[in-house]
């Protein structure tokens, strides 16, 4: 008999002489790290044992204790062999005889070792239970519970006590560490050091949560909704759930194995979480959050969330909450839970307490959700579309989308979806659950280039039924995203009309779309007159196009311009400008994008005294590295600009997006009166505000969205300008680098250092660090939001665009020409231009 043959299990005397199947498991080493671990093993087997010292542990591990595999649930081993138990391996209560990966379930019965303990029940009650713990067959804990036909009633623990078993007693304790050890299995530790696991454990184990609705929370959200407004507690109540992987630790604190299905008061039973269901309020009117509720489950059942969700919703109303509606994703879980409160589609609300809440399905998910059914099946439409000569109805089909992909990529000469990639049109598992990748697919590109494609018989013609459904999902997700701040009431007099001239030249790969959201503008009057300077110009394919697909809208195309000067955007604008009918006239550049609301905000701003509204520039959302650039510079260093001029009363219109009032215009001596500048947008606002006219900045930005980005040609755009204030203001290539980061810091070091005896290079270091936060705040400001790329781009775009200011200026200052689309130029001081090499056209 080998030595191993005298080993004895520590908790069940199991020896290898009575069955030879078992195996054993040394205590652990409570070296540096293992003391939990360790103490659990060490409670499991003696829970009456002061168990508070190291070397206590120790001498179990010294002495080669051993328990026997039976203890530990068959997720605690490796793989299936049950031979190598996990890292973070502790003995559990578990029951053995309804395990069915474990090995001993066969002869469990007959040997009598086999049960299930309360998981939540100490283990010094376990051990002197009359009844031996191990032979307690299970019951049940979290049977399903009948469907609630009352409201619950906000859980008072001494009424569930008296009808509840014992195993649905709530814990007493609301350790901090319940959540720690539930959170922490989910992250893969084995990647942690082991000091930033335990960074992460001191950190959470100072949160103050337990499992079911956090009391708390509960008390601070009464205390927060008592100093608030009726208005500011209006929130909503969302609730998701995660999967967390299986893990079980012991807490000591609260002498509990936590892992385990965990619904608060609703009980806990002996399957280990696989999924963390989190509740959380968001007010509506006012910024806050707050998770109240936290379940750990394995699968749990709509019965049993209906209940907590009612259980939620009367905490709330109780603590002055007011939940007007809730969020969750399309599992069939949640949508049993709404069906039995009773939501229908029609009727999307249901009652709670008398109060009526509204249930909202996630927007994200259901982007995803249609594409996926998109992928899956066709969708028929109410679109008639033509079709061998007949009209039937119309279906959306992915085969369109993709057989658009396949067409778009292989043009070499233009891109509609540039965005658009094989992972967008067969995305795996993990690419299914972005959000972004289906609000790609459901995009203005996509519709403007199926559109495009069936308009040049590349794709059949009922394939305008996808393009359909493309553009109705991307408007719905458009109306979710964007930010509502402009209001809509009726106004004490009708809005003025406004004429909206758009200069073009040449077409962008975003042309098509940016030109759409003029089609579509919520203003009750206005006109839309299309510039082109060349008739051949493939823009005026693109304008004819949409006049057809938007018939009900005021729009006309005006070719040819006429030469009033040397600006080529004026020349082009004026008869349109001539032609225009409505008192105020908006001048849009090409790379433009409105929101359906852009107008109204601007004329809005256009008050009595007021003769132009001008948006801040800005850009759209873009990948790429120059896209980065191009949103930092212009919601930093640009914002940072353009509000201190505004502030300062200093004239900083830019023309891209600018609204004027026609008769202050026309006092100028209208368009051609500044056809001599190229910068004729510094100069007209110069002269109406001369007049006593006042200049305002609306509340929306400017959205760039030209698509032809790359840093080479931001920086000559940015040159272009810079060369255009020096010779408008020559002060500007001095004074400027007093507003930049860097060169002014660097002065401002070496001052400190000469006045103050400062260290200059600490100096600068907190100087540019302290900017830097600020730019971040300015540019989340601008952007109303997180902007669409991570700290470490935002860090490299900034210092990239920081470092490149100083040397556009000094490019500026040394290149005496300028160069805009096909034409050179060669400014006066003072900002009059003389063409190089005219062309014969204007
Ligand atoms: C801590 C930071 C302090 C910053 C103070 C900044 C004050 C800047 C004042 C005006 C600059 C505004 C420029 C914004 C427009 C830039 C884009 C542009 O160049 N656009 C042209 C083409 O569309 C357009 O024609 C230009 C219009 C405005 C020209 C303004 C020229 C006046 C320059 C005065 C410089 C004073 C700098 C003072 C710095 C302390
Ligand atoms: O030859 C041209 C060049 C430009 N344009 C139009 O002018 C608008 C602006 O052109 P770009 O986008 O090339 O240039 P920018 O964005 O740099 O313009 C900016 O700088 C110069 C100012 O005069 C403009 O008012 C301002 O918008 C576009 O709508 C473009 O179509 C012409 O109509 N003809």
């Amino acid at each position: 008999m080998s030595v191993n043959n005298y080993r004895k299990c520590a908790k069940c005397g199991k020896t290898r002489a009575e069955d030879m199947t078992v195996t054993y498991h040394r205590f652990p080493n409570p070296g540096k790290d293992n003391n939990t671990k360790a103490h659990a093993w060490a409670k499991y087997c003696w829970p009456n044992n002061d168990w508070s010292s190291r070397e206590s542990l120790y001498s179990l591990h010294k002495t080669n204790k051993v328990l026997c595999g039976r203890h530990f649930h068959s997720s605690q081993f490796y793989d299936s062999t049950r031979k190598k138990l996990s890292k973070f391996a502790v003995p559990e209560l578990t029951d053995l005889l309804n395990d069915e990966t474990n090995v001993f379930n066969q002869n469990a019965a007959a040997s009598n070792v086999a049960g299930l303990q309360k998981s939540r029940v100490p283990f010094s009650r376990i051990e002197n239970s009359p009844v031996s713990p191990i032979l307690v067959k299970p019951t049940n804990i979290l049977s399903p519970l009948k469907r609630p036909t009352d409201p619950i009633q906000p859980s008072k623990s001494t009424d569930k006590e008296q009808n509840a078993p014992e195993e649905m007693l709530p814990s007493k304790s609301t350790s901090t560490k319940n959540v720690q050890s539930q959170v922490l299995p989910y992250h893969d530790e084995s990647h942690l050091t082991k000091s930033a696991s335990k960074k992460c454990k001191s950190i959470l184990s100072a949160i103050n949560v337990s499992k079911g609705l956090i009391d708390t929370y509960l008390h601070l959200l009464k205390k927060m909704t008592g100093n608030q407004t009726d208005e500011e507690n209006i929130c909503i109540l969302s609730f998701d759930e995660i999967s967390i992987r299986k893990h079980l630790d012991y807490d000591s604190k609260s002498d509990e194995i936590q892992g385990f299905k965990d619904h608060g008061n609703h009980g806990r039973s002996n399957e280990i979480a696989t999924k963390a269901l989190v509740f959380m309020l968001a007010g509506i009117r006012k910024k806050w959050k707050q998770p109240i509720a936290f379940y750990f489950s394995h699968t749990l059942t709509a019965d049993r969330m209906t209940v907590i969700l009612k259980e939620i919703l009367t905490e709330c109303i109780n603590s002055n909450v007011n939940v007007v509606a809730t969020v969750c994703d399309l599992s069939t879980v949640n949508l049993k839970v709404l069906k039995t409160v009773g939501v229908t589609t029609s009727e999307p609300f249901f009652l709670h307490c008398e109060k009526e809440i509204v249930a909202i399905l996630d927007p994200p998910h259901l982007l995803k959700c249609t594409r996926n059914l998109l992928m899956k099946h066709n969708v028929e439409c109410t679109t008639d579309v033509q079709c061998n000569d007949k009209t039937v109805k119309g279906t959306a089909k992915w085969s369109h989308i993709e057989a658009f992909h396949l067409l778009d990529k292989s043009n070499a000469n233009f891109v509609f979806a540039p965005a658009l990639t094989d992972h967008h049109l067969h995305p795996n598992v993990k690419q299914q659950m972005r959000v972004k990748l289906a609000a790609q697919v459901f995009s203005h590109s996509v519709t403007a280039g199926i559109l495009a494609k069936i308009a040049s018989n590349e794709l059949p013609t009922e394939a305008h039924a996808t393009a359909t459904f493309v553009q109705n999902f991307d408007k719905l997700f458009d109306a979710w995203k964007l930010h509502r701040t402009v209001d809509r009431s009726p106004p004490e007099q009708p809005y003025p009309g406004v004429s909206i001239l758009k200069p073009l030249t040449g077409v962008d790969p975003n042309l098509f779309t940016n030109l759409e959201t003029f089609f579509t503008l919520d203003y009750p009057t206005y006109e839309l007159l299309f510039c082109v300077e060349n008739e051949r110009d493939p823009a005026v394919m693109l304008v004819n196009s949409l006049k057809h697909k938007h018939p009900h809208v005021d729009a006309k195309l005006f070719t040819g311009g006429m030469r009033v000067g040397v600006n080529p955007k004026i020349n082009n604008m004026q008869p349109a400008y001539l032609a225009a009918k409505y008192p105020l006239v908006l001048i849009s550049d090409a790379g433009i994008r409105m929101r359906d609301d852009s107008l109204l905000d601007m004329v809005q701003h256009m008050r009595e005294d007021v003769a132009i509204v001008h948006q801040m520039p800005f850009t759209c959302d873009a990948e790429g590295f120059a896209a980065v650039y191009e949103k930092v510079f212009f919601g930093t260093a640009q914002a940072r600009m353009y509000m201190c001029a505004d502030l300062l009363g200093i004239n900083c219109h830019v023309g891209m997006s600018s609204m004027v009032r026609r008769c202050a215009l026309e006092e100028s001596g209208g368009l051609r009166a500044f056809g001599d500048y190229l910068a004729e947008d510094y100069f007209l606002a110069k002269d109406i505000t001369s007049r006593q006219w006042k200049m305002r900045v609306c509340s929306l930005p400017a959205l760039q969205n030209t698509g032809t980005r790359s840093v080479g040609a931001l920086q000559a755009r940015l040159r272009r300008w810079a060369r255009l204030r020096i010779a408008m203001v020559p002060t500007t290539a001095l004074l400027e680098p007093l507003s930049e980061c860097m060169p002014l810091g660097a002065g401002a070091a070496w001052a400190a250092g000469q006045l103050f005896g400062a260290e200059p290079l600490p100096f600068f270091l907190v100087h540019v660090l302290a900017w830097f936060l600020s730019d971040w705040l300015m540019l989340r400001a601008v952007q109303n939001g997180s902007p669409p790329f991570t700290k470490v781009q935002f860090l490299l775009g900034w210092v990239w665009s920081e470092c490149c200011a100083p040397f556009v200026l000094a490019a500026a200052l040394l290149s005496p020409e300028i160069s805009w689309r096909t034409r050179s130029y060669r400014l006066d001081w003072g900002g009059r231009a003389h063409e190089l090499n005219p062309k014969l056209k204007f």
